[in-house]
């Protein structure tokens, strides 16, 4: 079993070292160069290398499909791609310091603004705006590691009104979270049949913007634990004939 986590920011990336691996696997990681970035390697039963890619979908998208091809063209692909990091939690579902596990991952500003109001990208006829990880995985995970799970959107602006949540929620009303990569990770991987997970630890509430209360820190310690529990379940689903992982995304 080989995973790619791809985060956003090295903070991110360390914490989820810190959780796959013990303290000192994480200070000794591996690094191995790839095209535009560096992968942090853990060797947990499973291969897990951690890219931090840089904020936003673009980024993101762009740096796992180097990921993935370079591990393609070297002969060891990818089984797994997985976005992680903070995100922004929908009350009350998620709250500060929650983990959410994403079983729908959506492009919430995708589309067009029209007289009629906002058009996804596939309601003009256009691409996909949902990728969908495997239930199973999806279940184990959630299960592993306590968290919430439900539509983790991605968003280009992060939320800063009540107004924006409450229009997103409205869209999307399974939304329990956004952040601002795993649809970027997700088309990344779809292109190349790679099943997709995000997983994301609530460093603030979606709405009025309130930088006194993030809680960027406890949020990462909470990435972290979340690893440490997810790590038999990104250990073994190879060996679970309930893990179907194949043919989930759309
Ligand atoms: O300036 C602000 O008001 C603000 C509020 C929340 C987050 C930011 C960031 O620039 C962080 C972006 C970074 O972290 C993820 N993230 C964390 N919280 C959210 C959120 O509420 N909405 C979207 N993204 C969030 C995101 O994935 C980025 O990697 C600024």
């Amino acid at each position: 079993m080989r995973v790619l986590i791809v985060t956003a920011v090295p903070a991110e990336r360390d914490a989820v070292v810190r959780g796959c691996g013990t303290a000192d696997d994480a200070a000794s990681a591996a690094e191995v160069a790839v095209p535009g970035g560096v992968l942090h390697r853990v060797q947990m039963g499973s291969t897990v290398d951690v890219l931090a890619a840089g904020v936003g979908p673009a980024a993101a998208a762009a740096a796992t499909a180097t990921a993935l091809t370079v591990a393609a063209v070297r002969g060891a692909p990818y089984d797994l791609a997985v976005s992680a990091g903070i995100g922004g939690g929908f009350a009350p579902h998620a709250p500060l310091g929650s983990v959410v596990v994403a079983d729908a991952v959506v492009a919430a500003d995708l589309g067009a603004e029209t007289p009629d109001g906002f058009a996804a990208v596939t309601d003009l006829g256009f691409g996909t705006v949902e990728h969908r990880p495997p239930p199973a995985l999806v279940t184990a995970v959630a299960g592993a590691t306590g968290a919430v799970r439900g539509t983790v959107l991605t968003v280009s602006t992060v939320t800063g009104s009540a107004e924006r949540a409450d229009t997103l929620l409205g869209r999307h009303p399974r939304a329990v979270a956004e952040a601002m990569e795993g649809f970027g990770v997700a088309e990344a991987a779809a292109a190349q049949s790679v099943p997709v997970l995000e997983v994301r630890a609530v460093s603030n509430a979606v709405g009025p913007r309130d930088r006194a209360a993030w809680r960027i820190g406890e949020a990462l310690d909470a990435l972290a634990e979340a690893f440490t529990r997810a790590a038999p379940a990104l250990r073994t689903p190879d060996l679970d004939p309930d893990l179907d992982l194949e043919g989930s995304q759309q």
